[in-house]
């Protein structure tokens, strides 16, 4: 098993409110957010000359952060009706992008430099399935 990961970079306001009003996160607020794809794929499912997926196959992704993500209140973004918390956000992702990329096995989502939420759907023991 051959696991690749690629990072990408967007900023964004978000505001939790059905947490209580005391809990700074039911504030407007913003993080420079970090996604991690997590692509993964059996030995023999390598793509020649020896990749999981191209790196620059995910060059499509970065467009949609950009243009979907970046700079904008994820209230709105994700849809609504979702709370954006960074859980939320990982399984959104991994929903949106499960389809185009196969090999999709895990999304992380940091809002400061201290914390991650990861996505990884249960018995996914590879990407393609
Ligand atoms: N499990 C989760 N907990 C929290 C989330 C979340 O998405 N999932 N989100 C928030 C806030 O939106 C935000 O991320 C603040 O987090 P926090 O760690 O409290 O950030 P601080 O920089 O204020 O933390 P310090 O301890 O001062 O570094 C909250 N919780
Ligand atoms: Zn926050």
């Amino acid at each position: 098993m051959f696991t690749i990961s690629k990072e990408f970079h967007f900023s964004a306001s978000h505001v939790l409110d059905t947490l209580p009003s005391w809990h700074p996160c039911a504030r407007l607020h913003g993080h420079n957010y970090v996604i991690v794809l997590e692509l993964s794929a059996e030995d023999h499912d390598l793509a020649p000359p020896g990749f999981v997926r191209d790196y620059r196959d995910l060059d499509g992704f970065k467009k949609w952060v950009d243009a979907t993500l970046d700079h904008r209140h994820l209230n709105e973004a994700m849809g609504g009706g979702i709370p954006p918390t960074a859980e939320n956000l990982a399984k959104w992702i991994y929903d949106t992008w499960h389809d185009d990329l196969s090999e999709l096995s895990a999304v992380k989502v940091s809002e400061t430099p201290k914390t991650w939420a990861v996505y990884r759907p249960e018995g996914l023991t590879r990407g393609k399935q």
